[in-house]
């Protein structure tokens, strides 16, 4: 079973920061971030979400695709739970797998091999299922002895590979990833790709987040086009890239 449901799903960040009358107009031209106003208590607040309503369902690979600030990864969060929405309702059914932020659930000072266990439990495998697992996630993740080294030690794409690894052999109904795929150098994004490709394969439920239109292409089917944290476009990823290119005058590569 995977579903997400977002019924008329708003988030506003509260932000403490003043900002003068003049300057909060032309912060509203922005072609950045989401929409900022003043709150009922006279804050300042970043609304990133903005009445979202979207069903997803086993098979849908959708891309979130979207101006820097257009609520990608807030909305990435709010489906993992990590967020809770100020209006509106959030039903996620399956066991989720998010790839979202790289320590999520990994801790610095113990090695490579302890992370796969300390991941693994916080995406919900049990032990019994890591110590059936660990050999094929250190392996996939072509660590090697690094694996025996603290996680500190490692480079962004090391540590990309190794959290990859473990989220994609989670028995999941639901991977949520945000950009992290590109992290790793040219070869693992490729083995990263197919991976991704089998899951989705399985029937599974993913959501992705990328600026890349490639990767985007390569993975989903569906897209969802995010404007200061509003629907703007939902449909077949290639008319939905369509669109997108189209409103920045760009080309959908
Ligand atoms: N913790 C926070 N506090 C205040 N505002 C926030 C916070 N997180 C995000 N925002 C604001 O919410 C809006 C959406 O941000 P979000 O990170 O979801 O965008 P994004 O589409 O993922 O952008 P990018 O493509 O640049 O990664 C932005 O205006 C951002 O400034």
């Amino acid at each position: 079973m995977a579903l997400i449901k977002l019924e008329n799903v708003t988030l506003e960040f509260p932000v403490q920061a003043s900002v003068s009358d003049r300057r909060k107009s032309s912060i509203q031209d922005l072609s950045v971030g989401g929409q900022l106003s003043s709150g009922q208590s006279g804050h300042l607040v970043v609304r990133a979400l903005d009445h979202l309503s979207l069903t997803l369902g086993p098979g849908d690979r959708l891309a979130l695709i979207g101006h820097n600030g257009a609520g990608k990864t807030t909305l990435l969060r709010v489906m993992a739970k990590l967020y809770t929405p100020t209006h509106g309702r959030v039903t996620v059914k399956g066991r989720v797998a998010p790839l979202l932020n790289l320590s999520f659930g990994m801790d610095a000072d113990s090695t490579g091999y302890d992370n796969i266990f300390i991941r693994g439990l916080y995406l919900g495998m049990s032990k019994a299922e890591l110590k059936k697992k660990a050999d094929a996630i250190a392996e996939f993740s072509e660590l090697g002895d690094f694996l025996d080294l603290p996680m500190r030690t490692y480079s962004s794409g090391m540590r990309a590979r190794l959290a990859f690894a473990i989220s994609t052999h989670v028995e999941t109904d639901i991977l949520l990833l945000d950009e992290v795929v590109a992290t790793g150098d040219a070869r693992f994004f490729k083995k990263a790709n197919e991976k991704l490709e089998s899951f989705a394969k399985e029937s599974k439920l993913l959501v992705l987040a990328s600026h890349s239109n490639k990767v985007l292409r390569e993975v989903c089917n569906k897209a969802l086009l995010l404007e200061h944290g509003r629907i703007k476009a939902f449909g077949p990823i290639d008319e939905v890239i369509e669109t997108y290119a189209a409103s920045t005058g760009g080309e959908a590569r």
